[in-house]
């Protein structure tokens, strides 16, 4: 086992940058990383606990002689068997016990997990993950004791953040000298601090004193100089000894006679905005449109929704089948690359000529009644820890658009997955609000009939809760529809 693992990560180049928190497609492969480590671990403490068992089995032989001996020690001596059994120990096993102790436990161990240490999340991963939870936290209204008990938008999910995650929260805004939200993290990991776990804590550097200590430093650089004091006086209770707080609350006491106590109280949450509103599902419903069947040369019948008129955005159902999903995620699974516009998605091209991509781009233009030739090429993303994607147009201003030649006049978003919670596509502009379901392409026109961007199609991508977020996207040429004019009925 271990040696297919140790194959499968030297088959990665060592020089290669791990990026994980940008795509659930790469946060999949710490799951090897995480079975290693639990695996190494344990075959580490098999060995020590079997060092350790030996040792108990010898000392258990020589306890009951021992007491004897010091009991009756001429006795003992006397007797020419007991004499010579007592210089065999001392001269041959004494020396050898030691080497047995002196050999490292768990070299290979060792060895293997600092072979691995260049596959671990680095920093950027870490901050990542961090703007993911941030993203959840903002566009839902949670607060961070709600992430931490693991309710996300108003479901509850089987998901706690134990006390050393909220610690390593904490610490993260500490350095950024965000003492706010350093201050409500730390006192998550004091609540959710488990003195019977303290020893497995110690090997991870996190101590209580240390937790004490950065919750009043994180306190009294907000002023917040009575409630440090009141952190420290908790603490002293149970580590009355430990200099380290007692010189934190001396300095304290002197602080708090020159710098007087500001009022504190938590902001009441901001008002959700537009995009906000959207991402959590509160736009109004639109009574006038509807749903209705369509019939094309391609399907039999084909479930269209209106979503908007004005700009037209429309949604057709079941437009790609789910092994055509799979084929295309699979695709996608071995060629994505960091997104230079999106900060937690992975992307890449898809190539025309593939037999699955013909078949699609005759489909789609029977659906639409536009031409798919000349446009840009299909776009795989997989969104990341809360992904998403902020307010853009997909158009081309005028510049951009005189440079290039062309505009995007369609686009075409096919859902490749359903997602648990959260990752829809809202239109804050015009109150659309689209969850992705699987399969399904959603249709919008990007220009108005001037061929100006209507700036009215500006949509986002809300942070993915709970997931895995595919999409495949096109953008249709705007100059080829107008030389096909494929979408008039050619009499
Ligand atoms: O992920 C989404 O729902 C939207 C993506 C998008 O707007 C884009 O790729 O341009
Ligand atoms: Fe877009």
């Amino acid at each position: 086992m271990l040696l297919v693992l140790l194959f499968y990560i030297c088959a990665c180049s060592a020089d290669q940058e791990y990026d994980y928190s940008s795509a659930v497609d790469s946060l999949v492969e710490l799951i090897p990383l995480q079975r290693y480590y639990y695996g190494n671990l344990s075959a580490f403490a098999d060995k020590m606990e079997a060092k350790l068992s030996t040792i108990r089995r010898a000392l258990s032989k020589m306890r009951p002689v021992l007491e004897s001996a010091e009991t009756q020690q001429e006795l003992f001596v006397g007797n020419p068997l007991r004499a010579y059994s007592l210089l065999r120990q001392l001269h041959h096993d004494w020396p050898n016990w030691l080497d047995f102790v002196e050999q490292p436990i768990g070299a290979v161990e060792v060895k293997h997990f600092r072979s691995l240490e260049l596959m671990l999340p680095n920093q950027t991963d870490m901050a990542n993950a961090v703007i993911g939870l941030e993203q959840i936290r903002d566009m839902y209204g949670q607060t961070e004791r709600d992430l931490a008990s693991g309710l996300l938008h108003g479901q509850q999910h089987n998901v706690q953040l134990s006390s050393m995650d909220c610690w390593s929260l904490g610490r993260y805004y500490f350095h950024r000298k965000r003492y706010v939200v350093a201050t409500v993290w730390l006192g998550l990991a004091a609540d959710r601090y488990n003195v019977s776990k303290e020893d497995v804590y110690a090997v991870q550097g996190f101590h209580r004193v240390e937790l004490c200590q950065l919750q009043a430093a994180s306190l009294m650089r907000q002023n917040r100089n009575e409630d440090a004091l009141t952190v420290i006086n908790a603490a002293l209770e149970i580590l009355p000894w430990d200099m380290r707080l007692q010189s934190l609350h001396s300095r304290l006491q002197n602080r708090w006679l020159v710098r007087p106590r500001l009022e504190f109280a938590e902001e009441p949450l901001p008002p959700a905005d537009d995009v906000q509103r959207g991402c959590r599902g509160q736009y109004l419903w639109k009574t006038k449109l509807n749903c209705r069947y369509t019939w094309t040369p391609f399907y039999e019948r084909l479930k269209m929704e209106e979503l908007t008129l004005d700009p037209y955005i429309a949604l057709y159902h079941d437009v790609v089948s789910a092994k055509e999903m799979t084929m295309l995620q699979n695709y996608g699974r071995m060629n994505l690359t960091q997104d230079a516009q999106r900060l937690l998605a992975k992307h890449c091209p898809l190539p025309e000529a593939i037999p699955l991509v013909q078949s699609l781009h005759t489909r789609l233009e029977h659906m639409t009644g536009l031409s798919l030739n000349n446009s840009e090429g299909w776009l795989i993303t997989n969104y990341g820890i809360g992904g998403f994607f902020g307010l853009h147009k997909d158009y081309f201003d005028e510049i951009e658009e005189a440079l290039r030649g062309d505009n995007r006049l369609v686009t075409i978003q096919i859902y490749l997955s359903n997602v648990s919670q959260g990752g829809y596509t809202v239109f804050p502009h015009v109150e659309v609000a689209v969850k992705p379901q699987a399969g399904a392409a959603l249709v919008f026109y990007n220009l108005l009939d001037s061929l100006v961007g209507d700036s009215r199609t500006q949509h986002h991508a809300c942070p993915v809760i709970d997931g895995d977020k595919w999409i495949a996207t096109k953008w249709l040429s705007a100059k080829e529809q107008l030389v096909s004019k494929s979408w008039k009925c050619q009499l």
